[in-house]
């Protein structure tokens, strides 16, 4: 009998291949093992190899229409190939240290220089880091760090993934994700649904799943079979199809059964998303993380390159809104160029999100003159909204800093449960909000979103949570939410029912939620709103809910 494993499915669909895990970390050689002959080739042999290997990645990433990818390797490859590093390995291996040593050690030489050389240096230490440790894994013969490379279709298994490891993903490979940590909120599950491949998160053993192994992932119900049979696979392939005609069936603006309009929007993370979304009937965006498009920088994206990227999606849709955040730095969203002013011990209570424009609002100023330039003669009604906003005087300097800019319509996230409370002081200085419940789960919980043993309570079920949304939905502005309860269909029929006015996902959800909204009347939402309310647990709510959703039964949730 085929071994069953169970996480959190956090990404719909069924995913059958064989594993490739993303190696961890590359152990530090030890210290005093001597060196051998020939030492000195095997240590400058493993970094042209490494530099030889990131050029190559970095061609096949232009081949496939990532430049930026390309330049960030090509970068690497020349550091790897620096001179003055290859003196150095040469001269520790000349006074007794074995290879892999002395390559670990010439780096934390270069290391010391670079992060003592200023911001803008100081963010290459990490692409350094990457380089020692490839070069360090091919001299001790251990699997190389980072998201693997294959010809054939995989299922990616990693303790868990960040935004930057999928940057220079080939989306057409990937079968399904499967990680160690993460909830339901992390950005591997976000990241997951924008790409529609199934997922499983918060599974444990992921990791001790061996390469080539061939599992069954359901993201539905959040189960990974080792060595499946036959049959089950077959039975996962048709219960994925048999929704989608289901689904299939509704399509246009969204709406309950009754004509309560719910305009459904998508979260993009950049104008490669806006293909998806048109794709899937988004009525505009809802959601535009304009972090994503700057991953993996060093230095502020230019001017022209931020108008160019935001007027791409506003022409996507002429009749459209577009909601646009600004930029979100900071926490599971580090930028290298933003970085928080010293070590925080913790980041989520950080300098994130509106917190990072205090010390750089030359940033937040070129950004919102960039989006005045790009909006100018479309079509699409742009509105501008900030991150991790808490306090009114945040909200109306924000406000302020838009309207100074030509942005006329201001907008605030609302995923601090402070701003929630107060969600009517706010209400005065803006003109709408989005609820980001990823965030407000886990400030509401106390529980981190990247920690996936916490996956209990980063539950946006949670009563709580329902609460706060209710005080934001109820403060006199339009309110949507964006965060991903919204592409939940049964807790988008009870957020409706709890008073919001929009609902923004991952593209690939929004077919089911546009479905489960059209089987139920405004009056059912709010019965299951005031049902899940009630409750005292995220189970309870859930359930109650369902039971006063009759709809559901037809799309099999
Ligand atoms: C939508 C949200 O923002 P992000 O996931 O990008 O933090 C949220 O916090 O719910
Ligand atoms: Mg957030």
């Amino acid at each position: 009998m085929p071994d069953v494993l169970r996480g959190a499915g956090v990404s719909p669909g069924a995913g059958h291949g064989p594993v490739r895990a993303v190696a961890g970390a590359v152990p530090e050689p030890p210290a005093g093992a001597p060196a051998e002959a020939g030492d000195a080739e095997r240590a400058l042999a493993a970094l042209e190899a490494v530099a030889a290997d990131l050029t190559e990645r970095g061609e096949r990433a232009a081949a496939a229409g990532n430049a930026e990818g390309r330049d960030v390797l090509a970068a690497q490859a020349l550091m790897a190939r620096d001179p003055g590093l290859a003196d150095a390995v040469t001269a520790l291996v000349a006074g007794g240290t074995g290879a892999a040593r002395a390559v670990f050690e010439a780096f934390a030489g270069y290391r010391a220089a670079l992060a003592g050389a200023g911001e803008y240096l100081a963010a290459r230490v990490a692409d350094l880091d990457d380089i020692r440790d490839r070069a360090v894994a091919r001299l001790l013969g251990v699997p190389m760090p980072g998201v693997p490379v294959s010809d054939e279709p995989f299922v990616l298994v990693a303790r868990d993934l960040a935004p930057a490891d999928t940057a220079v993903l080939d989306r057409g490979r990937v079968l399904a994700f499967v990680t160690e940590e993460g909830g339901p909120t992390s950005h591997t599950a976000i990241i997951a649904r924008t790409l529609g491949v199934p997922a499983v998160v918060a599974l444990p053993g992921a990791t001790e799943l061996a390469d080539g192994t061939v599992v069954l992932v359901d993201g539905t119900a959040g189960t990974v079979t080792v060595d499946p049979t036959g049959a089950q696979v077959a039975a996962a392939r048709a219960a994925a199809e048999a929704r989608a005609s289901a689904v299939a069936d509704a399509s246009g603006p969204g709406a309950t059964r009754d004509g309560h309009r719910v305009p459904l929007l998508a979260n993009i993370g950049g104008p490669q998303d806006v293909e998806a979304a048109l794709a899937h009937g988004a009525e505009g965006v809802g959601l535009y993380r304009t972090e994503f498009l700057f991953l993996d920088r060093t230095e502020p994206p230019g001017d022209a390159e931020q108008e160019e990227a935001y007027r791409a999606v506003l022409e996507a849709f002429p009749e459209g809104k577009v909601v646009v955040r600004t930029l979100d730095a900071g926490a599971d969203k580090p930028l290298a160029f933003l970085p928080p002013p010293s070590d925080e011990p913790n980041p989520a209570l950080g300098e994130r999100g509106l917190r990072m424009a205090r010390r750089h609002p030359e940033i937040l100023a070129a950004q919102l003159a960039a989006l005045a330039r790009a909006s100018a003669g479309q079509g699409a009604t742009l509105q501008v909204m900030a991150p991790m906003v808490t306090e009114a005087a945040e909200a109306a300097r924000f406000a302020a800093d838009c309207r100074a800019a030509g942005l006329d319509h201001p907008g605030v996230m609302v995923e601090v449960p402070a701003a929630a409370l107060r969600a009517r002081d706010l209400a005065g200085e803006v003109e709408f909000f989005s609820v980001g419940t990823n965030d407000l789960t886990q400030y509401a919980y106390a529980a981190d979103r990247q920690v996936g043993g916490l996956a209990h309570l980063q539950d946006p079920w949670q009563p709580a949570v329902l609460d706060l949304v209710a005080m934001a939905a109820d403060a006199g502005v339009p309110c949507g939410v964006c965060g991903e309860a919204a592409g939940d269909p049964v807790l988008a029929c009870v957020l409706v029912g709890i008073g919001v006015t929009s609902l923004s996902m991952s593209a690939p959800s929004l077919p089911l939620v546009r479905a489960a909204l059209a089987r139920h009347s405004l009056e059912e939402c709010r019965e299951a709103a005031a049902a899940a309310r009630a409750a005292r647990s995220a189970s309870g709510a859930h359930g109650a809910a369902r039971a006063s959703l009759p709809g559901l039964e037809e799309l099999g949730l």
